[in-house]
């Protein structure tokens, strides 16, 4: 079982490497983090954007780009595109947002024609590695699902269970996370997480252990779950954060991020391929570490 972003890397590196098609590659983090995928031989990378304004970005901060293919196209949905085609065409096992907007990029890989949809739900799906913690934990849908209905929620902890497999983490334990344990019609969120628990008792959502309504202590920390009294396998051993909506996931996301300064990694699934996406912000360690857990993801579906 891969239990840290270290763990991840070394994995990465032995089922790598895998190429990534990169869509507005113009941004110093995502540069230096390509290059040292590639030095580490977790991925290649095919570079997608503003040839001048990469190639100043490089020459500026000695980067090695040479061994990179780039493709010179400015405006950034038909660089996203471009990105997204690489992959569909099979000339490369995954795509990566770089310095181009959420939206205009999830739009090209939604793209009808030449886009990375299967029919199913896609979601984002994001690991972290949290001092303190013996284990990573994944947490989903950050920056895709806005507000997601029961049907998609389902769906959404689907794929996370298919990154923690890519994870070795054989039977997942699922946290629906909510402002409290009990349902309550007047929360919603809440009576979506009981239902999707029941679900899994039912056997209509397999491959993983779900439980909820949890608030976030309980979900995560054993003593606070023994305290409140809940008993549940899931309990205090949750691996996988089912956020309630976009809003908190997102704040879950940048709080660990950017305020517990925990290591992280991030992809989209349930598509074709593997998609890294990243916040613009995040580092280019955090860059890197998503390209990894892209090869990770790939290597289960090629
Ligand atoms: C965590 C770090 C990074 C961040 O901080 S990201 C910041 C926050 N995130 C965002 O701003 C993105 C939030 N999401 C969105 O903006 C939109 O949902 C998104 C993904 C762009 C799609 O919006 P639109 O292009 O307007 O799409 P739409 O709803 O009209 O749908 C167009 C077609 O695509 C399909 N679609 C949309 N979301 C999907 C999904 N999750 N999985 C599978 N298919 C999906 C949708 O069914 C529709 O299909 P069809 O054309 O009717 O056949």
């Amino acid at each position: 079982m891969i239990k840290s972003m270290q763990d991840l890397m070394d994995f990465a590196r032995e089922r790598g490497p895998k190429t990534v098609a990169v869509a507005c590659a113009q941004d110093l983090d995502v540069l230096k983090a390509v290059t040292r995928a590639k030095e580490s031989r977790v991925a290649d990378a095919i570079l997608v954007g503003d040839q001048n304004k990469i190639e100043a970005l490089a020459s500026e901060n000695s980067l090695d780009l040479s061994s990179f293919e780039i493709i010179n196209i400015v405006d950034m949905m038909e660089a996203s595109l471009k990105a997204v085609e690489l992959v569909s065409s099979g000339k490369a096992h995954m795509v990566m947002k770089g310095l181009v907007d959420t939206s205009i990029f999830l739009k090209a890989v939604l793209n009808a024609e030449i886009g990375l949809r299967t029919g199913n739900v896609l979601s984002h799906v994001a690991v972290f590695d949290i001092k303190g913690f013996d284990r990573l934990f994944l947490v989903t849908d950050a920056a895709m699902n806005i507000d997601p209905d029961l049907e998609t929620k389902k769906q959404i902890i689907e794929n996370a269970v298919v990154v923690a497999k890519a994870l070795d983490i054989e039977e997942p334990k699922v946290a629906s996370i909510c402002a409290k344990e009990k349902a309550n019609p007047k929360m919603p969120d809440t009576m979506d997480a009981a239902a999707l628990t029941e679900m899994n008792e039912k056997g209509e959502l397999t491959g993983c252990l779900v439980g909820g309504p949890f608030a976030l202590d309980n979900a995560v920390s054993e003593e606070a779950a023994r305290i409140k009294g809940i008993e549940h396998p899931v309990a205090g051993k949750a691996d996988i954060l089912l956020a309630p909506d976009i809003e908190g996931g997102n704040i879950l996301y940048k709080t660990l991020g950017f305020m517990m300064f925990a290591s992280n990694a991030a992809v989209i699934v349930g598509a074709k391929a593997p998609i890294v996406l990243t916040s613009r912000a995040d580092s280019d360690e955090s860059k890197l570490n998503s390209i990894a857990l892209g090869v990770l993801c790939a290597a289960k579906l090629f």
